[in-house]
């Protein structure tokens, strides 16, 4: 199942709106046939397997990390690519959510004297897929914050100076991040203090979408996100606003959207309309605290360099949630603490909303 995992890995941030998924296929202790789905529209990971492993996946048991299909979607079901090909186990990751699936896979096989195992190492399979299962439960993407700060818990100095608060191995996991999501978000003050290029400079093939929110387009005319040779961005604004900047923006192959209202919430909905599953927010405290409030944040990565710049106007990374008392405070639950380097990164999943 590991081998599955590894498998689907290789195409992460360009399955979207469909799940990563490897398959394996093994006889006689030894593996006969491989294979991954490369993205939407394409065969399914256990369809390349079997080819690959052709007269030999008869009597053979499938590994794959997602359960097969029984549909006919964009692809025919592999149910019956499995069935068909005669062989006598699979061994699934997880039941897929997917209503047209979610158990339906499974009893045909079983019904046709597959044996079947599901459930093997599933807390790594639902993690790979944690954004296509969110999107497919929640019909929006899964939103991930991540910020980093100081140990007093700034985000920039009080001028707003904030190249780098952490090192560069975290700045490296940052950008391997960026690469594993179909998205990434800032607002207009991020654009304007730190010109960011949002790409993932060599850390992994995919490159998200840049996303900038901004109501009335007050952005500089020349930035490092307009310069689309490497990688696409497209301004969320507000219908009507600033007519001569959406001009500039167009010309250098910029997209420009309209949305009513322009919220963090009207924003997954455009998203999972586009076929995203996962959604990095990477913008500034006032943005990230609208984002939580309105439940378009799932999971917070939270790299913490151990330093102290202090500064009373100094901005920390969640603007204001309203909250008065200590409990009412949002505890992350599943919360983990990794070290990289000399920093510290902590992970956890809000409470759904
Ligand atoms: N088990 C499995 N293996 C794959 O390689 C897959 N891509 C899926 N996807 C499931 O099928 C749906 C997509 O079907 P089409 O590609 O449109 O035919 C997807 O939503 C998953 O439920 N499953
Ligand atoms: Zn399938």
């Amino acid at each position: 199942m590991q081998r599955c995992l590894q498998l689907a890995r290789l195409v992460v941030g360009y399955t979207s709106p469909n799940p990563l998924v490897g398959a394996v296929v093994v006889k006689d202790g030894k593996i006969v046939g491989e294979g991954f789905h490369p993205g939407a529209g394409e065969p399914h990971a256990e369809v390349f397997a079997l080819r690959d492993a052709g007269e030999q996946a008869r009597g053979a048991t499938v590994y794959v990390n997602l359960e097969p299909c029984n549909h006919y979607g964009r692809t025919p079901p592999c149910s019956e690519a499995l069935i068909k090909a005669g062989v006598a186990k699979v061994v699934v990751g997880m039941v897929d959510p997917n209503p047209l699936v979610s158990g339906r896979g499974i009893a045909k096989l079983q019904a046709a004297g597959v044996d079947v195992l599901t459930g093997v190492e599933e807390a790594d399979c639902r993690l790979l897929n944690e954004g296509f299962i969110h999107r497919v439960l929640y019909h929006k993407p899964f939103g991930i914050l991540k910020y980093a700060m100081t140990l007093d818990g700034k985000i920039a100095t009080s001028s707003g100076h904030s190249t780098w608060v952490t090192n560069d191995a975290t700045r490296q996991a940052v950008h391997r991040l960026r690469s594993a999501c179909d998205a990434v978000i800032i607002g207009g003050n991020t654009v304007r203090q730190d010109n960011p290029h949002l790409t993932n400079h060599g850390q992994g093939n995919h490159s998200p979408l840049r996303v900038v929110m901004s109501r009335h387009l007050n952005l500089p005319s020349s930035a490092n996100l307009w310069n689309t040779d490497n990688a696409q961005t497209v301004v969320l604004t507000k219908v009507g606003a600033n007519p001569e900047f959406q001009a500039l923006l167009y010309r250098q192959g910029v997209e420009v959207v309209e949305l009513e209202p322009l919220t963090p919430n009207q924003v997954m909905t455009y998203f999972y309309n586009r076929g995203f599953c996962k959604v990095l927010w990477e913008c500034g405290g006032i943005l990230a605290a609208n984002a939580i409030a309105q439940g378009a944040v799932q999971k917070v990565l939270a790299f913490i360099a151990p330093k102290i710049i202090g500064g009373v106007k100094a901005p920390g990374p969640v603007g204001n949630l309203g909250f008065a008392t200590m409990n009412e405070a949002l505890s992350l639950q599943c919360a983990e603490m990794h070290v990289i380097g000399s920093d510290f990164l902590i992970t956890g999943y809000l409470p759904k909303h």
